[in-house]
């Protein structure tokens, strides 16, 4: 078995008097790319935010690295990109170039000057994501698809061990989605990045990813994505409250 990257045991969140999760269990091993599914409300956000230390449950453990996330310091190692990316203030005016080396503030402090070889970095995070000719254009010149994965060099650029996207795909066309899994596939397979991608497109995630989980308030579904794929439709539906192929057809358009 490989290093189990995250372990989240036993794990219960409440928002004031409402219970967002319940008894969740979930190892995830160097090198998996998981899919995190589940519908409007089901949890999603705040098990990210537990997983990055912004949220304490009331009950159980996460480690992070084989450490318990109380003690863990190796923030360098978990990059992570928000839905809110997109609403990034892109009248700003610097260049992918600029947003991209801004990723490596914490290391270098704000002012200070970039060595080449960090800005060598700066220039591979660039091409990993594919934005190789856009480098010197103004952020705000870039298609939603491409800020995105701007924001997603930034956060590569300091050289993560662990990448958590939530919902990168949220009003991106379906060719441009193609392109953005292969790229992530790119990150996953030739960087070694464990990717933890939340999503509502349960339709086309499951060929792209090496594991899905599910999250309803409690965990239904965490296995490889073969395994995701025999799931009976009435199960899904159960857990969607309506047919996932009804959910496929709509994220088809
Ligand atoms: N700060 C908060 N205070 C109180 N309740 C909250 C808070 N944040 C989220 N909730 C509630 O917790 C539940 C889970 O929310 P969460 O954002 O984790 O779901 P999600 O699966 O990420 O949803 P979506 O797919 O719609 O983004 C929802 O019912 C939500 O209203």
């Amino acid at each position: 078995m490989k290093q189990p990257i995250i372990e989240i045991n036993d794990v219960n969140f409440t928002y004031d008097r409402q219970k967002v999760l319940e008894d969740i269990n979930i190892t995830i091993e160097q090198g998996s790319f998981v899919g995190l599914v589940g519908p409007n409300g089901s949890g999603k956000t705040t098990l990210l935010k537990c997983l990055l230390g912004l949220l304490k449950p009331q009950q159980g453990e996460i480690k992070l690295f084989g450490q318990t996330i109380q003690k863990f310091k190796d923030w360098h190692k978990v990059g992570f990109v928000s839905q809110k990316a997109n609403s990034f203030n892109t009248g700003f005016p610097a260049s992918v170039f600029e947003v991209v080396s801004s990723g490596l503030t914490s290391k270098l402090g704000l002012f200070k000057f970039m060595s080449p070889k960090d800005r060598k970095h700066v220039d591979e995070a660039i091409e990993a994501v594919g934005l190789g000719k856009f480098a010197k254009r103004n952020i705000g010149e870039l298609s939603g698809g491409q800020q995105q994965r701007a924001f997603i060099a930034r956060a590569i650029v300091s050289n993560p061990k662990l990448l958590i996207l939530d919902e990168p795909t949220v009003g991106v066309d379906s060719q441009t989605v193609h392109n953005f899994y292969e790229m992530l596939t790119h990150l996953n397979r030739d960087l070694g990045i464990t990717l933890i991608l939340v999503t509502h497109d349960v339709g086309t995630i499951t060929d792209k990813v090496t594991h899905v989980a599910c999250i309803n308030k409690y965990l239904h579904f965490h296995g490889n994505s073969r395994e995701f794929e025999l799931l009976k439709d009435d199960e899904m539906s159960d857990f969607y409250g309506h047919s996932l192929h009804v959910l496929t057809h709509d994220h088809s358009h």
